[in-house]
């Protein structure tokens, strides 16, 4: 018979995959190590058994024990799935940008989660590094592995998936490419494959960090990106900077455009870093001889995103666009009974469609932009430090009732970096009242206004800003503007 003893057994020795469309144009071998064929669904399955196993030897872990991380997910499950296993309780913090699916599969492994704002200085108290510091020293018998920091990580990854795609491409690859988080795929991995590659003739495997654009690693100052568990806002102790040979930014709307071409092109459902690092492969492969083998790191598999990067409503919310998306109908039985008839459109309804139908809400902006008569910029907005009085006086310069409040930047601002609004009420009665005018902004905020995309019909957006009031137009991720009922108006009314 041939069986693992547990499901343990089972990480580790996952397969490689050729590239054969995405490719196109491209001499060079494009493999693909797909992660998510270990049992708990991601790379981090590796990590998380050498973690606990070290723990257990060095006696910091033990039975009744509790396991405490931060993790954007796949860590978590990982660990989840080790410790339920061995028999330990598990607690992890993940960030709020973690999907829910993700919070739920933690939870169906039975880990209590806690969700953390993601906007929060890595040093905060309140940030998920924080929180799951203050859970460990208030919960008795306590471990936390700290994949950011733990030797144990990166070491798995040099024991095992190093040596797997060097013996798998038998030697010859020549790049490997992988996204960092905490760093230790890259460190363990990269270290092992050029070590043993070094005294080939052709020369040691050359090492590319693929990075979400904004990260530190790339040399952005940790402002956010959509992308989920790679890109770091601080150095963790488990990335060692001499490794990489090479760190490309990649942004949020290539990675996701590349996650949707493997699922529609090469059968392969994986999650945003995998997209993003095939990005990264591909512009290394580029200029490659038929020879070079380049191996890309696909961490986990995309049904983790099925609401998000697989979802054309979330994309189009965001300004991502969806080419090559696919339809859902129905097809059931008539009711019994007699069937209701939806209401035939009225004149009205339809010449409204008309206009808003053939108009995006970023051509909206463009001609608000090129119109002379109109003052107001694209974007108005304060920061949460901004004074009561600033507020006040944009407000009443350009004639409008409400701000997106967003955090304080010189690049274009991120949908990240939405805090919440603030409305000329909220900061008349401030005014009025208590609150001198040089109170700040963050003392009086307010939830956040609604979104829309850029690259929506301003049909499929108008009864959101009717009903919900002014929207803030996302585009790729990017704060790009506000638009209002009176833009509407001003359309309509022209
Ligand atoms: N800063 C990152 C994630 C850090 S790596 C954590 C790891 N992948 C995990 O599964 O816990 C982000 O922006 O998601």
């Amino acid at each position: 018979m041939k069986y693992a003893d547990s499901v343990l057994d089972l990480i580790g020795h996952t397969p490689l995959v050729k590239l054969n469309k995405v490719t196109e144009g491209i001499d060079a071998t494009v493999l693909v190590k797909l992660e998510y064929l270990n049992p708990g669904g991601s790379i981090k399955d590796r990590i998380a058994l050498k973690m606990i196993e070290r723990a257990e030897a060095e006696g910091k872990l033990s039975p009744g024990g509790t396991v405490v991380e931060p993790t954007s997910g796949n860590t978590g499950v990982g660990l989840a799935m080790v410790a339920q296993q061995k028999g330990y309780k598990t607690v992890f913090v993940t960030p709020d940008k973690v999907g829910q699916e993700k919070r739920d599969v933690l939870r169906a492994y039975g880990a209590d989660v806690v969700v953390v704002a993601s906007a929060v200085a890595p040093d905060s108290e309140y940030s998920y590094y924080g929180v799951s510091d203050r859970l460990t020293r208030e919960t008795e018998g306590a471990y936390k592995p700290d994949q950011f920091a733990n030797p144990a990580a990166p070491d798995s990854h040099y024991e095992t998936t190093g040596p797997e795609i060097w013996a798998d491409t038998d030697g010859k690859i020549t790049h490997f490419v992988a996204g960092a988080g905490t760093g230790g795929t890259i460190t363990g991995t990269g270290r092992y494959l050029k070590e043993v590659s070094k005294d080939r003739p052709e020369g040691p495997v050359k090492v590319v960090v693929s990075d979400p654009d904004g990260s530190v690693y790339s040399g952005g100052t940790g402002r956010p990106y959509f992308v989920e568990g790679v890109g770091e806002d601080m150095w963790p102790g488990n990335y060692d900077p001499a490794v990489p040979d090479e760190v490309q930014p990649v942004t949020d709307a290539e990675a996701f455009e590349m996650t949707r071409r493997l699922a529609q092109e090469e059968g392969l459902l994986l999650g945003g870093s995998s997209g993003m690092a095939v990005v990264t492969a591909l512009k290394v492969a580029k200029d490659l001889p038929k020879d070079a083998v380049v191996v890309v790191l696909a961490p986990d598999s995309g049904r983790g995103y099925l609401a998000k990067i697989f979802n054309d409503q979330w994309m189009n919310a965001h300004g991502f666009p969806t080419s090559g998306g696919s339809a859902e109908t129905t097809a059931f039985p008539p009711a019994v009974g007699g069937a209701t008839t939806a209401a035939e459109p009225t004149e009205t309804a339809n010449q409204t469609k008309q206009i808003l139908g053939t108009t995006t809400v970023k051509e909206l902006l463009e001609t608000r932009a090129a119109d002379k008569a109109s003052t107001t910029p694209a974007l108005l907005y304060v920061s949460p430090e901004s004074s009561l009085q600033t507020a006040a006086q944009i407000m009443l310069r350009y004639g409008v009732d409400q701000l997106p409040v967003l955090a304080e930047t010189d690049e274009t601002p991120r949908a990240g970096e939405i805090r919440g609004s603030i409305t000329s009420e909220v900061v008349t009665a401030a005014l009025l009242t208590q609150a001198g005018g040089d109170e700040p902004v963050a003392a009086h905020i307010q939830a956040p206004l609604v979104t829309v995309g850029a690259h929506q019909q301003l049909v499929d957006v108008y009864t959101t800003i009717a009903n919900q009031g002014p929207a803030v137009v996302l585009d790729a991720g990017a704060v790009a503007g506000v638009i209002t009922a009176h833009d509407l108006l001003a359309l309509a009314g022209n």
